[in-house]
């Protein structure tokens, strides 16, 4: 902007001449002259113009220079214009005092000399100038400084959303891992890490309060077999519908807690709560005895429970869990769905049972393991058609071992499995042996009764045979019939097993309620009599129920056998029913293999002396009994 002088003389002459003094300076120093005729045409351009200074005669018609210029201040947007009074009257000095008292810059007499006029005019033009500049370097920066706070406020905004966000993200994560941090996210129910916190919780509660507290540790049966046949899909779904069902069985307040796999434990707090532990237990029990409907199939599943209770059992959470997970080892090892309480003599025998497994390691290692032989005869003649291998172990200490006092309580199934395998591999070799001797040919009998009937069976036993070169119609596999409970899998390998030609036999049948559909549909060639009911035969109705089960193997077209024979009344009996086989201490104990290998070349050689009458001895006949070792 250019800054403006304002000259008001009502005297053109006098305007003009000044004017004229000015015209140079103000082309000079880029400023602009304007002019006005009277105090009334100052007033007016001073509100439409903005002036460096007004240069003013004093002495005006009507209003004159004096009264302008109070009018001028009296504005307050001119009330700082700098005027400078011209006028005649020299040496007045109450005129100038007038002009100073109405806000006069200065005051000059006419005739004014120009260097003056230009050099007080230049000093106004040059302060407006700087005043002009320092306005617009003012405008500039508070423009700036706008700008720098609307950036400002922006990049807050910006900063402040980012922020929130970010808290609200932290919330959600922090929630889910609070969630996740105290809960089993398959079941929801309380995890292992929360359980451990409340049951120290418990512990410091019942320590302060003289209280007691149950601790309930549960463990499905044979979950891994479900897991196996139907899928994981549907083992997660019963993980859910036991943890619905153990919900329903206990109170509100009561802790219900999924380790993990298919380990659950409750926790019972408050009064009587030793006392509460067996009745819930047993209400667990009834929840689990329904069958499990999942998409449409009704699956049965038990569960094994151990009972510990604080602080009769233990001094510790850690300590108690652990008791109570032994009881609960203990109840599956007694019986499937049972419940156990802790009591010390269980750690004791823990702990000689991880004696027990280390030894037996070192026992494969070491070649510890025998085979002893137990012949199987015709009920009809007495005559040795099969031999039964069994497992012993040769312990350094304990000397000779049958497998039934040392195998059951082992639950490492790939131990198990390479003791399983060693014996196949032994018992078919054997068998191999004694083809290759003048010798009778009989059957050889192994007990599956450790094994898993899992789905590389057949082709183990297969190899096996090919490896001893005896053919599959020598081998005759035992399987006890509670593992053929859960035979949807394993049906195809016992129909492998069969095809090839391998005799399979239903072992301890009677023992664990096998449907007699299911018995129909599997490849069998034999059913054994669970020893419980030959030892029942004459006592109680106990040779009515052998009746019944010869009976039924006859009606289900199975050879049928009976083993743990003890006495001739007993065999005398079997032979009235029509049983087709029988074993135990009347026809012989087990035998190391050269006893055994004797024992069947006298036979073949009675049957040669009876020749050629092909009937053998009866079963009555005591030379057939009691043959030594
Ligand atoms: N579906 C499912 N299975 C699981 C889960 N976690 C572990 N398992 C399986 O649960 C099974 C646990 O089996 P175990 O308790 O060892 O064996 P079991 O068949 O129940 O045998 P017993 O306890 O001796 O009767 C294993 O096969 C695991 O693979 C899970 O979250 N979902």
């Amino acid at each position: 902007m250019i800054p403006k002088v304002l000259l008001v003389n009502d005297d053109a002459a006098s305007l003009l001449a000044l004017e004229s003094l000015l015209t140079g300076a103000a082309r000079a120093q880029h400023y602009e002259l304007l002019t006005a005729t009277s105090g009334h045409d100052a007033l007016r351009m001073v509100l439409t113009h903005d002036f460096a200074v007004i240069l003013l005669d004093a002495n005006m018609p009507g209003m004159d220079g004096f009264e302008t210029a109070e009018a001028i201040h009296s504005h307050p947007r001119t009330s700082a214009v700098p005027i400078i009074f011209i006028t005649a009257h020299y040496g007045d000095e109450r005129h100038r005092l007038e002009a100073y008292s109405k806000g006069a810059a200065d005051y000059l007499f006419t005739p004014v000399i120009p260097q003056v006029l230009q050099t007080k005019v230049a000093v106004f033009v040059d302060l407006t100038r700087k005043n002009l500049e320092l306005q617009a370097k003012t405008r500039e920066l508070s423009l700036l400084n706008q700008d720098l706070r609307v950036q400002r406020v922006q990049d807050l905004e910006r900063i402040n959303r980012a922020l929130e966000q970010e808290v609200a993200e932290r919330k959600v994560a922090e929630e889910r891992a609070q969630a996740l941090s105290i809960r089993d996210p398959l079941t929801n129910l309380v995890n292992r890490r929360s359980l451990i916190a409340q049951l120290e919780h418990a512990v410091a509660a019942a320590d302060r309060h003289q209280g007691e507290f149950a601790l309930l540790f549960l463990d499905l049966d044979r979950f891994k077999q479900i897991n196996d046949s139907l899928g994981h899909e549907v083992g997660d779904e019963l993980l859910r519908q036991v943890a619905a069902r153990l919900l329903a069985a206990v109170r509100v307040s009561d802790v219900v807690a999924r380790l993990g796999g298919d380990e659950f434990v409750v926790l019972l707090e408050g009064r009587g709560a030793p006392a509460n532990a067996a009745r819930v237990a047993r209400k667990i029990e009834q929840a689990h005895s329904r069958p499990f409907d999942i998409n449409g199939q009704r699956i049965a599943t038990s569960t094994s429970i151990g009972i510990g209770l604080y602080p009769q059992d233990a001094n510790s959470a850690a300590q108690l869990m652990k008791n109570a997970d032994t009881a609960m080892y203990h109840a599956k090892q007694h019986r499937r769905g049972s419940i156990e309480f802790f009591r010390e003599e269980l750690n004791t025998r823990e702990r000689e049972r991880a004696q027990w497994v280390a030894e037996l390691h070192a026992a494969l290692e070491r070649k510890e393991f025998e085979l002893l032989f137990q012949p199987r005869a015709a009920v009809a003649d007495g005559a040795v058609c099969a031999v039964e291998a069994l497992l012993y172990w040769r312990h350094p200490r304990h000397g000779l071992i049958a497998a039934s006092s040392f195998l059951p309580d082992v639950a490492d199934r790939l131990l198990l499995e390479q003791v399983c395998e060693w014996m196949l591999g032994a018992a078919c070799s054997q068998a191999a042996a004694w083809r290759a001797q003048p010798a009778p040919e009989v059957v050889m009998a192994v007990d599956l009764a450790l094994l898993q009937i899992h789905p590389e069976l057949a082709a183990r036993v297969l190899a096996h045979l090919r490896t001893c070169k005896l053919p599959p119609g020598w081998l005759e596999l035992e399987i006890p019939e509670h593992l053929l409970l859960n035979t949807r899998d394993n049906v195809a390998v016992l129909r492998q097993l069969k095809a090839a030609g391998v005799r399979l036999t239903v072992d301890d049948f009677g023992s664990a309620g096998a449907a007699l559909a299911m018995l129909r549909e599997l490849p069998l060639d034999a059913m054994k009599i669970d020893r419980a009911f030959v030892r029942a035969i004459g006592i109680d109705g106990g040779t009515d129920m052998a009746a019944a089960i010869v009976h039924l193997g006859r009606a289900l077209g199975l050879r049928v056998l009976a083993q743990g024979v003890h006495t001739e009344e007993q065999l005398a009996v079997l032979q009235s029913l029509g049983c087709d086989e029988f074993q135990g201490e009347l026809l012989s104990p087990p035998l190391h293999a050269p006893a055994m290998l004797a024992l069947l070349r006298d036979q073949s050689k009675n049957d040669q002396t009876t020749s050629p009458n092909p009937n053998r001895a009866s079963p009555s006949t005591p030379k057939k009994r009691g043959l030594s070792r």
